[in-house]
């Protein structure tokens, strides 16, 4: 007899994009994020973090102060590191799960890489201008968006 306490599909993408934003050195917010296909194959996976290149020794993770000497100009987003990371062509009829509520630019690029619908677990930044505007695009473009329910589940694991 099979097993019955697998995890769901649901839990199982979510948990492949929180552990990919374990990887983020962000001391602020980690994100994490993973592609699947309409198949529930995983395409992509990607994590906030500065360019190829830019050292997170050098740059700076700085939340206040001058803009430059801040992460905000630097960092790449973990969604458009997911959608960069893909090497396969089209992404269209895609599913985004993302432990953050994507931001304006970040909904930009989903739309136009033909992504379809997109679950999110955190929405803190739920007030602001740019996820009011990221919500506006995705029900303009007709990409869904749904709250992850969590589970309560925990996952105990020995790295
Ligand atoms: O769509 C998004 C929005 C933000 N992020 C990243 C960018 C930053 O590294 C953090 C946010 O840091 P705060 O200290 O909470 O301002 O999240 C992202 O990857 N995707
Ligand atoms: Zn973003």
């Amino acid at each position: 007899m099979k097993r019955e306490d697998y995890i769901s599909w649901d839990e199982y993408f979510m948990g492949v994009a929180k552990l990919a934003g374990m990887r983020s050195k962000d001391p602020g917010t980690q994100v994490g994020a993973c592609i699947v296909g309409q198949d529930n194959k995983i395409l992509s996976m990607g994590y906030n973090g500065f360019p190829i290149g830019c050292s997170d020794d050098e740059f700076p993770w700085e939340r206040e102060g001058d803009t430059l000497k801040t992460k905000y100009p630097y960092v790449t987003h973990s969604e458009l590191n997911a959608i960069l990371n893909y090497r396969g062509g089209s992404l269209a009829g895609a599913k985004l799960y993302v432990t953050l509520f994507p931001c304006n630019e970040c909904a930009k690029a989903i739309i136009q890489s033909g992504i379809r619908e997109v679950i999110y677990d955190c929405d803190k930044y739920a007030e602001t201008p740019s996820v009011r505007a990221s919500k506006r695009m995705f029900r303009a473009a007709g990409v869904a968006y749904r709250p992850y329910s969590r589970s309560g589940r925990t996952v105990k694991m020995e790295l």
